[in-house]
């Protein structure tokens, strides 16, 4: 195309289901057009025969990768990896994800905090931790790792001490007070200084006379990575269009206080509103790099991210884990 002028590389090293969500056309094109150009990395390959680039951005789990990744950034701090491997680490574990809450400081009128949990570590360890901790049925049963495998999508709503009995679970893992939240979760997406809301399908809630049937527990996983069909669902999409975003500026405060605090630039966050609270709001769940692809605008989203990054904008959280 006549004019062009392509600057700044970016690499990826993604998983191959990754790149086909995440680099597709549309993105590379207009990538392109505002001077980036979007380079596959081969993990298993040396970092430093690959340059040049200005920017790398990843989500790989293979240890081998992970070693090598961690070398680069101690010996090439002039190139900005989003993000850092151990803030990355730090939000593949569901206590250490949420532990930072309480020195959020949020300065917004609608409150925020976190479901009760208590960690687990083996099955015969379950029923001290729920007699010490006191925590209320119904809970969801999480694993405790939340590291990308289908294993750590896995999930369990149990509600009463029978279901915890029926619990199949082979490694560590929390229990995590369920809240009535009318249906619908709040997905919040970062790119650095970028943040959308959307709206998502979420478990229904549960009424007193549900907790006194005699089904003790229900497996689930990933409910609301549903597609655009399943929103149809009447029920589904009059509970979806009934709800109200929280308040943008709230959302925006959340996401940037939570950008520091984890020393992140790309994840997003669920949020619930506790239905019998008023404006309290709870965040359930943060994930890295999620599916950006499935996000309003993408596009444009991600590249001006990506320009943050390459032009050095004091909005992009860097390698050394400070925000320059
Ligand atoms: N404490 C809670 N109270 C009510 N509902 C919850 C709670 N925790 C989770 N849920 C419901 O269960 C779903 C899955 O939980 P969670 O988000 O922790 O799992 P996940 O597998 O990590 O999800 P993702 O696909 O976003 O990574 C949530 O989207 C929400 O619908
Ligand atoms: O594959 P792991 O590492 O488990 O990460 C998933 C996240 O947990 C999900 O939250 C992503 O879906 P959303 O973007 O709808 O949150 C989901 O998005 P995807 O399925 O579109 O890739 C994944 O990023
Ligand atoms: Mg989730
Ligand atoms: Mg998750």
């Amino acid at each position: 195309m006549a004019g062009k002028t392509t600057t700044y590389r970016i690499g990826y090293a993604l998983a191959p289901k990754k790149i086909q969500s995440f680099i597709q056309p549309s993105l590379v094109n207009l990538a392109e057009e505002r001077g980036i150009e979007l380079i596959p990395i081969q993990p298993t390959k040396p970092l430093i025969d690959q340059l040049p680039f200005d920017c790398l951005i990843h989500k790989l789990s293979d240890p081998e990768w992970i070693n090598q990744l961690r070398q680069f950034v101690s010996q090439h701090p002039d190139i900005v990896v989003i993000d850092n491997p151990d803030a990355i680490d730090r939000i593949h574990n569901r206590i250490t994800m949420l532990e930072f809450f309480n020195e959020l400081n949020i300065a917004h009128e609608v409150s925020l905090g976190v479901p009760k949990q208590v960690f687990v570590e083996s099955p015969e360890s379950l029923f001290d931790s729920v007699a010490v901790k006191g925590i209320k049925f119904p809970v969801i049963a999480k694993p405790l790792l939340a590291n990308g495998t289908a294993g750590s999508h896995q999930m369990s709503l149990v509600f009463n001490e029978e279901g915890l009995k029926e619990l199949k679970v082979n490694s560590a893992f929390i229990l995590q007070e369920f809240v009535n939240h009318g249906g619908v979760i709040f997905k919040v997406y970062v790119a650095g200084q970028h943040i959308q809301c959307v709206k998502r399908k979420s478990l229904p809630d549960i009424s007193d006379e549900k907790l006194g049937s005699p089904v003790n527990l229900l497996s689930f996983s990933q409910i609301s990575n549903v597609t655009a069909q399943d929103q149809r669902d009447e029920g589904v999409s009059k509970l979806m269009e009934i709800a109200e975003l929280p308040p943008l500026s709230f959302v925006n405060e959340v996401a940037s206080k939570m950008r520091q605090a984890l020393k992140l630039n790309l994840f997003n966050f669920d949020m619930i509103r506790d239905g019998s609270a008023g404006d309290q709001y709870l965040v359930i769940d943060i994930n890295y790099f999620p599916g950006y692809a499935k996000m309003p605008s993408y596009e444009t989203i991600l590249t001006d991210f990506f320009l943050d990054i390459v032009q050095h904008k004091p909005s992009v959280v860097s390698n050394d884990s400070e925000t320059v």
